[in-house]
């Protein structure tokens, strides 16, 4: 069974080979527009691309997170494959961890997963909602202030409601007192909080974040994953969680390591038991 916002009206577009990237990244953003706001929610879509019927997303078993088969993807017919038939499945609840050196395809893939870039060929099936956070804090906050990056994830409430479960979420990550800030007043990591902790207001069935700790030192990479995983724990989402960095493998309960757009490792990661435990009892904490 789907759990897609537009599960009664899919839309259905035909489509030239002259469809590229750039024109899905603005029907997505148009599309979503109309119903979140916030441009972050994907919504279903059914593509006729190159004379093949293409589904994205598309329904999905209960029990499915993410399924991927021989997916391809090229910027270009001129170009080499950026993607050269990748698959992978990732269970429903999975907190999921992409390794990938640069250039390996890995921001591809995440956008090719939430829709935003259009394969050639393949099949993709995500549960739904689906929602992104990007590896630059400054294109996951759409609004000028934090209480409105909120407030919008949050319907059919009254206002004093919407703003007492604002609060509570910015205090869930430690950021209650930047209820009023300007969001281009916050610092690198804070954005990247309050993106995820808005997110996650639309409860979203599978969370994509690309490179996310990209902009954090490395005390705060490691406050962000334990947060991360702390606030999706409790919701049995399915999180990919897409990294260059070896060290943050061992937050994770799969390693899939991306190598020139197809998966080339698929295990578990190795653990550091004892540093993790410290952590989690620290932000469980907190998180209260
Ligand atoms: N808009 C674009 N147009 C053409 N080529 C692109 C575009 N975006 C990325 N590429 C190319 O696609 C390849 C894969 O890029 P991608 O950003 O997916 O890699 P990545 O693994 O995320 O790298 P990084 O870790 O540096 O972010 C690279 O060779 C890149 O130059």
């Amino acid at each position: 069974m789907t759990r897609s916002l537009f599960q009664a009206t899919p839309l259905v577009i035909a489509c030239s080979s002259a469809w590229n990237g750039k024109k899905c990244i603005a029907f997505r953003k148009c599309c979503s527009l109309k119903v979140t706001k916030k441009m972050r929610i994907a919504p279903s879509l059914v593509v006729l691309s190159q004379g093949e019927l293409f589904q994205f997303p598309t329904h999905v078993e209960e029990e499915e997170g993410i399924f991927v088969e021989d997916v391809h993807f090229a910027w270009s017919k001129t170009r080499p494959q950026i993607l050269p038939g990748i698959s992978f499945q990732v269970p429903k609840g999975q907190f999921c961890m992409i390794l990938g050196s640069n250039g390996s395809g890995k921001s591809t893939l995440c956008e090719v997963l939430y829709g935003s870039l259009l394969p050639h060929k393949g099949c993709i099936r995500t549960a739904q909602p689906i929602a992104l956070i990007h590896q630059s804090p400054d294109d996951n906050l759409v609004f000028p202030t934090v209480d409105t990056e909120f407030t919008c994830c949050i319907r059919n409430e009254t206002k004093q409601r919407k703003e007492e479960l604002a609060r509570s979420a910015l205090h869930r990550i430690g950021l209650e007192h930047l209820y009023y800030s300007r969001v281009d007043s916050l610092s690198g990591g804070e954005k990247q909080r309050v993106a995820v902790a808005s997110l996650l207001l639309l409860n979203p069935a599978v969370l994509i974040l690309d490179e996310p700790t990209a902009s954090m030192d490395a005390s705060s990479r490691e406050d962000f994953l334990y947060l991360v995983k702390a606030l999706v724990s409790e919701k049995n989402m399915t999180v990919l969680w897409v990294t260059h960095l070896l060290e943050e493998q061992s937050y994770a309960e799969r390693l899939l390591r991306i190598q020139s757009g197809k998966i080339v490792y698929d295990s578990e990661p190795k653990r550091d038991i004892t540093t993790p435990l410290t952590k989690v009892n620290k932000v469980t904490t907190r998180l209260g």
